[in-house]
């Protein structure tokens, strides 16, 4: 056989396949939010037998057995939970992996995400996802709102403003995030830091980066400087001042300004408007 026929020939064998992927890949994000939602990973964690089997599993998080035994055999196939035998080896049960822990809810060590896998897959972010076309076919002079304000008839800030569990939900997603880079920027940054007596965070939400800096350079103040209605929830923190303001005004004056964002350029066409992109 030609080898261009033989190219073309894989390659239809491969897409009739990885179409699959597009036809239930949304199966993946619901099953970790299941996973979350549940703490089956504190479950089997805490579980004082290990591996954990599915009986014991669906008792300690309160699911049905047959429900449960469908979502572990996906997760499985996934590679976040591993299936392996009983000690006595009559029946097999579930362990954690590396995987499984970063989606511990209760965990603030560092690498779990779970709040972000959460904020990603709430029906608030969910939705403007699927007017993508709209926005992509709509002239690019900046005239149209992003897709969030056109489901929602407001921006992200707004939205959180108006409704205290989604400003949770996002303000637990930033923290988790925060906890995972901010150490390292600290610790491959400490010169910037010498010297310094005031850092403003804009946008620094409920104050999780100020809280490292301020325990890792000890001398300096602290401004933890977000929109009101998140000053709000801001933690209360030694060597560090929360102030409520929109930075599109004005900032409170320091020696440093530190602004975090996490720029992902997919993302930014869904609710980044023109004066953000600005700023990043
Ligand atoms: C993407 S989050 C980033 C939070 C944090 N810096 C981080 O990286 O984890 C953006 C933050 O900016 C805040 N924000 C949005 N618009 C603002 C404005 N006009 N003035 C001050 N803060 C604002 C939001 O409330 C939110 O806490």
């Amino acid at each position: 056989m030609e080898e261009s026929k033989r190219n073309l020939l894989d390659e239809e064998a491969k897409a009739s396949l990885d179409i699959w992927r597009y036809v239930f890949g949304f199966a993946d994000i619901a099953a970790a939010k299941c996973a979350i939602d549940l703490k089956i990973p504190e479950a089997i964690e805490n579980h004082p037998s290990q591996p954990v089997t599915l009986a014991e599993l669906s008792g300690a998080v309160s699911a049905s057995p047959s429900h449960l035994h469908r979502i572990m055999r996906f997760l499985v196939h996934q590679g976040v939970f591993k299936e392996v035998p009983t000690k006595d080896g009559l029946a097999t049960g579930y362990t954690n992996t590396p995987l499984s822990r970063r989606m511990m809810i209760t965990k603030r060590d560092g690498k779990s995400l779970a709040p972000f896998v959460l904020f990603e897959t709430s029906p608030e972010l969910l939705a403007p996802w699927l007017r993508l076309s709209s926005v992509v076919s709509s002239p690019a002079n900046g005239s149209h709102p992003p897709p969030f304000d056109t489901v929602h008839g407001k921006d992200l800030w707004a939205l959180a403003e108006d409704n205290p569990c989604f400003n949770d939900v996002i303000n637990e997603a930033m923290a988790c995030h925060t906890r995972l880079v901010v150490p390292r920027v600290a610790a491959a940054c400490h010169d910037l830091f010498e010297g310094v007596a005031t850092v403003v965070d804009v946008g620094g939400c409920t104050g999780e980066t100020l809280a490292i800096l301020v325990k890792e350079f000890p001398w300096i103040k602290g401004f933890n400087f977000d929109l009101p209605h998140v000053i709000e929830v801001a933690q209360v923190l030694d060597g560090v001042e929360n102030v409520g303001g929109d930075m599109f005004d004005s900032v409170p004056k320091c020696d440093n300004v530190f602004i975090k964002v996490k720029f992902i350029y997919i993302l930014s066409i869904l609710f980044i408007t023109n004066q953000w992109f600005f700023l990043s």
